[in-house]
């Protein structure tokens, strides 16, 4: 009686105080409440609390090492987010959370998508994101780009199809022309643009599509057409509800011949957003996630657009119908014309890190106050990272998560300070690293929401959701198999471009191939496995080997009288297993390029513990390294032994590295925090 007394009494507590917050919460900005609702008297009941001992490093300047730039930009960001009610502040447990209400219709979700776009807009977010010049700038924008991902996917997505997938085109693919006539409409959504490549029946192979554009020189108009239902464009982001206008991939059909791909800007609304003559656009629904972003399908019938419209970087038309082209062979053309699309690559490798990031930081702060069992008689239960297995199923995707950060780092540095030169370059480490990263975030989010137990089911508590939200990475801005094919292609190529014309073998990291082969010691020991000389070595020995075994397998079949790409198909083992060797061992050089820019003392003793981690886990789930006998079966169970023993020495440090991650508390799901007391009764919760 007494108890359901006490229980009934902080029930009428917390229904009051929820009620005053909520009425504070239409009202005010959300981060004030949060001080309003510390007065409150205390419930009677003991929260689950964080027992970690204090960091023996400086998460500071660990996250700065993490987030790499713009910091204060972001901070800004952040807080711009937790002052407007557009993005849908909610109190539990005494703490403030934002995140989009996913209980909302795909319509209302597109709408605030594009209000909070509007609110970004006022506040200057986007300012210089297509006029501004330079590195910094760029960064500045990859900056704010990462924060608006954490907060929601959809709203990333729908800005990162104006900004770079219509506004990286008209930059781009386009010339002075086209920089004067949209750039600054485009900075300041005076235009909404979206990005139709893809057809039904075309997604993977861009060269395949069937859309056929004509060029009319008695009118100097090209004429735009979808000849049939599998030419129709799909899954065009923004062009179901918002986009005035959008760049259309389509051959080029000059005199009867076919030029090839080419980009056109065309009109598909009116300011209104009346949909133009001749355009046909239908929705392609309700997605697993993403509801935030428009998909829709687009059907040109004999659209004509003017001569200037033709995106002509690297060919155009004369007034009078000839196609000019310095790039006389179409598949250089093709590949010039591709090579600057690299940015939607970068963008999803980096927001599927800091997707992986909320869940890592939510799974383990749960982990960090969930009890469960005992492991002694009448003993108390137990924190559940203190389950050998549960740090097993965790620390090393945290390592991971870490590995990737530092590569997504050094990823977006070498892509603001591109140049064309190194074209190649970025196109592979880009598609590596995405495959990499997005298939990584989908691993760790799926184990996360297992690590949460039934909480992680609960949209709030954001890890369910976010597999939903973020699946679609592995296939859009090119599907992660195929991009990887295209890594071992590229790999291929280099090799057999060092082997004809006898030179050293020069980037993509690939200078290790001029050295001696590396061996690995017969017997592993654990001092030996943590140093870096051995995780180098047998990253590279890995990646030599498949590669040289890889150009054997190819020109084996090609003197059989296959071609290359059928050689190539067949040797789709080999090129998967390469592919990856390449990634990882390119994660590791960032990571220990990352390493090697910290001076000696604890924040580097804990990097070379988490780059250990990453490391010998990689080795440990990558069964090409039995398979190819890189590893002795001995020293495979020494490496999995040194796993489980690196899992105890990071426990420790779990809370502190996760906080390093710079995510505000009000961006994870509330069961990172006090989950007792965020799911207290309440009328006005569900
Ligand atoms: C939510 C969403 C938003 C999108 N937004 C846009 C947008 O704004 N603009 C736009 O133009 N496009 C957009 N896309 C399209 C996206 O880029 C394509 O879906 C993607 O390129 C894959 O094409 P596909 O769907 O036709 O798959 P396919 O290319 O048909 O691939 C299907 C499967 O076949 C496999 N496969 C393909 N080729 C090979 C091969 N050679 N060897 C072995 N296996 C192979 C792939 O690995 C994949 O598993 C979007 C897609 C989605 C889902």
């Amino acid at each position: 009686m007494e108890n359901s007394k006490n229980s009934s009494s902080s029930m009428e507590k917390v229904n009051f105080r929820t009620k005053i917050l909520s009425r504070h919460l239409n009202q005010e900005n959300p981060t004030s409440n949060y001080s309003i609702l510390q007065s409150f008297p205390c419930l009677s009941y003991n929260p689950p609390e964080f027992s970690e001992p204090s960091s023996i490093f400086d998460t500071k300047e660990m996250r700065k090492l993490m987030d790499g730039h713009n910091l204060q930009e972001r901070d800004w960001l952040f807080g711009l987010m937790l002052q407007s009610n557009l993005f849908n502040p909610k109190i539990r447990g005494g703490k403030v959370f934002v995140q989009p209400d996913y209980n909302q219709s795909k319509e209302q979700q597109r709408e605030i998508t594009m209000r909070r776009i509007g609110y970004l807009l006022q506040n200057g977010v986007f300012e210089s994101w297509l006029t501004g010049k330079g590195p910094e700038d760029e960064l500045m924008k990859l900056a704010l780009l990462d924060v608006v991902g954490i907060f929601d996917h959809s709203l990333a997505i729908k800005i990162g199809v104006h900004f770079f997938l219509w506004g990286g085109a008209i930059k781009f693919f386009g010339t002075q022309r086209h920089h004067d006539k949209w750039l600054r409409d485009t900075e300041n959504y005076v235009v909404k643009g979206c990005f139709a490549m893809t057809e039904l029946g075309h997604g993977s192979n861009v060269r395949g599509i069937e859309t056929v554009t004509t060029y009319d020189s008695s009118t100097g108009e090209f004429v735009i057409n979808t000849p049939c239902e599998s030419a129709q464009k799909y899954w065009i982001g923004g062009a179901a509800n918002h986009a005035t206008h959008t760049v259309v991939f389509s051959q080029l059909h000059i005199d009867g011949k076919n030029q090839g791909v080419h980009a056109f800007i065309a009109q598909i609304r009116d300011a209104n957003g009346n949909i133009c003559p001749n355009i046909r656009i239908a929705d392609c629904g309700h997605k697993i996630g993403l509801n935030g972003v428009d998909n829709g399908r687009i059907w040109f019938d004999n659209v004509r657009v003017p001569r200037e419209n033709l995106l002509n970087s690297v060919a155009d038309v004369s007034p009078d119908g000839k196609y000019l082209t310095a790039i006389k062979d179409p598949d250089q053309r093709f590949a010039a014309f591709m090579a600057p699309l690299t940015s939607g690559r970068v963008t999803i490798a980096v927001s599927a890190t800091y997707s992986a990031k909320i869940g890592l930081a939510t799974a383990l702060r749960y982990s960090l106050t969930r009890r469960a069992f005992s492991v002694t008689p009448n003993g108390p239960e137990v924190l559940i990272l203190d389950y050998p297995s549960h740090q097993r199923r965790l620390l090393p995707l945290l390592s991971k998560t870490y590995a990737m950060s530092f590569a997504c780092n050094y990823l977006k540095k070498i892509y603001v300070k591109r140049t064309p030169e190194m074209n190649k370059v970025i196109h592979v480490i880009s598609s590596a690293f995405k495959a990499t990263a997005s298939w990584h975030n989908m691993r760790t989010l799926q184990e996360c929401r297992e690590a949460c137990g039934g909480q992680g089911l609960k949209t709030e508590n954001r890890v369910g959701q976010l597999k939903g939200e973020f699946d679609v990475q592995s296939t859009f801005e090119g599907d992660n198999n195929v991009l990887m094919q295209q890594v071992s292609k590229a790999l291929l190529g280099e090799y057999v471009t060092a082997k004809r014309s006898k030179k050293p073998f020069k980037g993509l990291g690939l200078e290790h191939m001029n050295k001696s082969r590396p061996v690995v010691p017969s017997q592993l020991t654990s001092s030996a496995m943590r140093q870096a000389q051995f995780q180098n070595d047998i990253f590279c020995l890995r990646e030599r080997d498949l590669l040289e075994c890889f150009a054997a397998e190819v020109s084996l079949c090609q003197s059989q009288g296959k071609s290359k790409e059928y050689a190539f198909t067949l040797n789709y083992q080999l090129a998967e297993d390469l592919g990856r060797a390449f990634s990882d061992r390119a994660v590791l050089h960032t990571f220990l390029e990352a390493e090697a820019s910290v001076t000696s003392g604890p924040l580097k003793n804990i990097l070379g513990l988490v780059r250990s981690m990453y490391a010998l886990v990689t080795v440990d789930e990558d069964v090409a390294f039995l398979r190819y006998g890189y590893l002795s079966t001995d020293n495979a169970a020494m490496v999995r032994k040194e796993v489980a023993k690196l899992c105890s020495e990071l426990r420790p440090h779990a809370l502190s590295l996760v906080s390093s991650f710079g995510i505000p508390d009000a961006f994870l799901g509330p069961i990172a925090f006090n989950w007792v007391e965020a799911n207290v009764w309440s009328s006005e919760q569900n």
